[in-house]
């Protein structure tokens, strides 16, 4: 059976690995193990913005205070997780490849960032691809994805540094479909953004470039949808996802491809001022789609056959779905009314399983012998579960970006169907849907490793609705202390951590850390991730009780969390895996 997921895969491991672990000397195998992966749950200033503070989450809260030496915090963003400089803050994608491979991985960004400072990528055959199709009328080279610099799925400068690459070698038309982002960066930040393309348009039309802003929309209702809803797979071998919120493609297919929306404008700066008047109830994740439009009502940059059209995004899971869009022939998610014949590439190869795209300016990271194929070759029983927002996150990002199970025989993966609605209107989410089947695995005493995520402290987190943060964390806490509860009636062992911060702060803050307020006096929430340490902790009746936190590794990061529940497991970690945070 093929198997279909997102972001790139098909990573060959290398020939001659010895797969074995060694015992631990202290901790037994075969105790059940729980490992819990708090979304967006940092360790941050204890103040009346701090969601998890604030939402008194007493199981959680009891871990640090009643054990001290078995809880600690460890870095969850920057050089700790491989993305570029420790100004970037963490994220899901990078935490969980962390966290499931044992070591930091050069991850999208600066995969990229490298490719354009030593120009590589203009040698590469995606570049050569797309430059093909310039000297050809139209020719018009296309540009789509997140204009911010949230670092999370693109990066403005990295597009700005493409456009001038472009031109300089000969790109006579430009056109930028561009999404408002206000999720990985401040909310209403869009303008301040897009004057910037705006103005790097201009200086390229300077220099001979017709170049130009054609279409946008809110990245959260236009194009940029994640992870289609899964089946259960305890039968299949294979991450499978059927069913996503297509509409959000296809709004976005309507005006970067087509050049239809509802609203129709000279520029974007115009387009996003008049949206935002017009609809105060939207925000730049939400913005209704918008086309740019000549003096007679003609869309500047509907795509065409004969065109050039590349993704600028390098994280998969939101642009997998409209890669699709693009490149597949038979396409039956929505009516594309018209498939233009372009020269498609993304910024990376998004699914290295589906060989999605084809095409692709830059090679994808390569995480090679993860913890997760070393146990199910050990023999370890794994289940993992998480609702559908996270659902890649336990299995797919754990296990170095592959779409497929590792081994059938060893692993149960179980998706609960995540709600379709703003997740401040329904802020518990599946978590005790999430816990209770976390407690049936525990219970049935089958499974050595039940490997969960509880997404709500940053799903809801980035609504910036601090009232319905409390309602997650606190539904948060109850959900641990189900999946607590049962790791004590079968005596085994627990790890609950996290992969970045979210719910941990919900203002936006001055450099002193005061929060800064609007016009009205209301504090200026914060729907980004944090900079955050995450918590770790251990425990449970069946570690050892010499087996604490070892002190010599303050700066320890997610990485270090992998040879530490090999441990847990009751394993050596290989050799080169970061150093486990234990001692015995
Ligand atoms: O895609 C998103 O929702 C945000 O950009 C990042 O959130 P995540 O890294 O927690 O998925
Ligand atoms: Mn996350
Ligand atoms: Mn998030």
């Amino acid at each position: 059976m093929r198997c279909c997921g997102f972001g790139a895969t098909n990573v060959v491991e290398p020939a001659k690995v010895d797969w074995r672990l060694l015992r631990h000397p202290v901790i037994k195998r075969g105790t059940p193990f729980l490992l819990c992966v708090l979304d967006g749950w940092g360790e941050n200033v204890e103040d009346d913005y701090n969601g998890i503070y604030k939402a008194q989450v007493r199981t959680i809260r009891a871990l640090k205070d009643g054990a001290p030496k078995r809880w600690r915090t460890i870095r969850a963003h920057g050089t700790a997780v491989g993305l570029p400089s420790d100004d970037d803050m963490g994220n899901s994608e990078v935490g969980h490849n962390a966290m499931g491979a044992g070591k930091i991985i050069e991850q999208g960004a600066g995969l990229v960032d490298t490719a354009l400072r030593s120009e590589k990528l203009y040698n590469d055959k995606g570049f050569s691809y797309i430059k093909e199709a310039w000297f050809n009328a139209p020719g018009t080279q296309h540009f789509i994805g997140l204009i911010s610099d949230g670092g999370v799925h693109s990066r403005y400068d990295q597009l700005a540094e493409l456009m001038k690459g472009c031109a300089q070698r000969g790109c006579k038309k430009i056109r930028v479909h561009g999404l408002t982002d206000g999720r990985d960066c401040a909310e209403g930040s869009s303008i301040k953004f897009f004057t910037e393309l705006e103005k790097d348009l201009e200086v390229l039309c300077k220099q001979g470039c017709d170049a130009r802003v054609a279409s946008g929309g809110g990245r959260m209702y236009v194009t940029m949808d994640r992870y289609e809803a899964a089946r259960n797979l305890n039968t299949s071998n294979c991450v499978h996802f059927e069913e996503a919120d297509w509409k959000i493609v296809e709004r976005g297919w309507q005006a970067h491809v087509l050049g239809e929306a509802p609203n129709k404008f000279t520029n974007s700066i115009e387009a996003i001022e008049t949206i935002r008047k017009k609809h105060p109830e939207t925000n730049d994740q939400y913005m209704p789609p918008f086309v740019i439009v000549d003096k007679n009502g003609a869309p500047v940059g509907p795509i065409q056959d004969g065109d050039a059209v590349v993704i600028f995004n390098f994280r998969a899971d939101r642009v997998v779905e409209l890669s699709k869009a693009f490149e597949y022939e038979d396409f039956k998610k929505f009516d594309r009314k018209r498939w233009p014949k372009v020269k498609f590439v993304g910024m990376m190869q998004y699914d290295g399983d589906l060989k999605l795209p084809k095409h692709y300016l830059v090679s994808p990271p390569l995480i090679e012998r993860v913890s997760g194929t070393y146990l199910v070759k050990n023999g370890v029983r794994t289940f993992a579960c998480s609702e559908t927002q996270k659902f890649g996150h336990v299995t797919f990002f754990w296990n170095g970006n592959r779409s497929g199970k590792l081994d059938h025989n060893f692993e149960t993966y179980q998706e609960i169907v995540s709600d379709n609605c703003p997740f401040n209107e329904k802020p518990k989410m599946k978590a005790e849907q999430i816990a209770k089947v976390a407690k049936e695995a525990i219970l049935s005493g089958y499974y050595d490793y039940i490997r969960v995520n509880l997404a709500n402290g940053d799903m809801v987190g980035h609504t910036g609705d601090l009232g319905a943060v409390l309602t997650a964390c606190a539904t948060v806490d109850k959900a641990v202390k189900v999946m607590l509860d049962a790791i004590e009636k079968v005596g085994g062992i627990y790890m609950i951590t996290a992969d970045h911060g979210n719910a941990d702060d919900m203002a936006q803050r001055d450099k002193k850390g005061k929060p800064l307020k609007d016009t009205e006096g209301n504090v200026i929430p914060l729907t980004s991730h944090t900079f955050a340490p995450v918590p770790c902790a251990i425990g449970g009746p069946g570690l050892p009780p010499q087996v604490e936190f070892r002190s010599d590794l303050p700066s320890a990061g997610l990485a270090n969390v992998t040879a530490t529940y090999m441990n847990l497991l009751g394993f050596e970690a290989p050799a080169d895996y970061e150093p486990t945070l234990l001692k015995w």
